[in-house]
């Protein structure tokens, strides 16, 4: 057998003590999210194509690995987002429910192709939706659940950046001008040059981007028609709820990652971690009568937390030599320890990775 294809690109096993550091962490973000009274559902790995495409407005296709299942013969697709079955779930099922109807999630998804700067593509969604408004009195408890949720598995240093995912295509007008799509090009690559050549009034959206309060006001200042204003204001209602030690930037025209958000986007950062740990913001979900519902909800990914040791934090165990009277041994569980029992005469608390051994009467720190 060749071992060095043994998964396929973009997939990944969760060892020890990441993969307890991801119960860890799921357990903390759902008992959040819990307090705030969002309930969890746990749909299906995979389910029927046509349920999950169109289900948010803005997407056509989904990112999803497809298979015609042999039983239904029909198409079915992979989840590649938990947020679109929770949609297709509070559109149908939980539709009589009164609104707004709160719902979190953990499971995992797997992406069609990997993104650039994010290999992986069988990840872990842990997230949770508000469905049945995008107000700003919404926005602001979903962001403040998600940094709270962060906070509460033992992340530090969080930051935020906000965007206005459906700016350009407001702005640029319906329907849209001849040079729509070479605009939503250039300012996609963050391309002044090229934004000057076609439209220098969009110029100041993409040198706002920044910190926040400094990126509103430039962009204030250039917004003389107001366009922007209302936008703006909720955002700014948005952040000032946020605690002072949240960092706050505005990229106004990133899209990134939002196919389908709408007046908001938000992307979260933890010091010293790799990429985003999660991401946010409003959108529309599509019921089968054409009427669309407000909604707004976060996702959080915990690979690259896990990566960078959010896990291997407070691993302690506690290595019981060979005939430790169990009675002990409960106790110790009961008091929060976890016992690695030796079970053969030369074990080792080293080979049990242990950082405490039993003694007999306390836990001695290994050496
Ligand atoms: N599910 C989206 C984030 C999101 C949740 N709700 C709204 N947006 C993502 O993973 O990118």
């Amino acid at each position: 057998m060749n071992d060095t294809g043994l998964l396929p690109e973009g997939f990944h096993d969760r060892l020890p003590p990441a993969a307890d550091g991801l119960r860890r962490f799921e357990g903390a973000v759902l008992g959040v999210a819990h307090g705030y009274g969002y309930e969890q559902v746990d749909p299906p790995l995979a389910e029927f194509e046509a349920g999950l495409a169109n289900r948010l407005k803005g997407t056509a296709a989904t990112d999803a690995v497809r298979f015609v299942d042999p039983v239904s013969q029909r198409t079915l697709a992979i989840r590649p987002d938990i947020t679109a079955q929770v949609a297709r779930i509070a559109a149908t099922r939980m539709g009589h429910h009164p609104r707004p109807v709160r719902l979190s999630y953990a499971g995992p998804v797997l992406k069609l192709r990997a993104g650039e700067l994010a290999p992986r593509r069988a990840l872990r969604q842990i997230g949770a939706e508000l469905i049945g408004l995008d107000s700003v009195a919404a926005a602001i408890e979903v962001v403040t659940v998600a940094v709270e949720s962060l906070r509460a598995a033992g992340v530090t240093g969080i930051s935020i950046d906000f965007t206005l995912p459906d700016l350009v295509a407001t702005l640029a007008g319906d329907p849209p001008g001849p040079q729509h799509d070479a605009l939503i090009a250039a300012l996609d690559a963050k391309d002044a040059g090229r934004v000057a050549a076609i439209d220098p009034a969009y110029l100041p959206l993409v040198e706002a981007a920044g910190p926040f309060a400094a990126a509103v006001a430039r962009l204030r200042a250039t917004d003389a028609a107001g366009r922007l204003a209302s936008r703006l204001d909720a955002i700014e209602a948005v952040v000032a709820t946020l605690p002072a030690d949240v960092g706050v930037t505005l990229d106004p025209t990133e899209r990134h990652g939002f196919e389908y958000q709408s007046w908001l986007g938000f992307s979260l950062f933890a010091r010293g971690v790799l990429g985003e740990v999660g991401r946010g913001g409003s959108y529309a979900v599509c019921h089968a009568d054409g009427r669309e519902e407000a909604a707004v909800g976060f996702s959080l990914y915990a690979d690259a937390l896990l990566d960078a040791g959010l896990g291997a934090k407070d691993r302690q165990r506690l290595f019981l030599p060979l005939g430790t009277a169990p009675a002990i041994a409960t106790r110790l569980r009961g008091e929060g320890w976890v016992t690695v029992a030796a079970l053969a005469e030369g074990d080792t608390p080293q080979a049990q990775l242990c950082t405490h051994v039993w003694d007999g009467e306390t836990a001695q720190a290994v050496a």
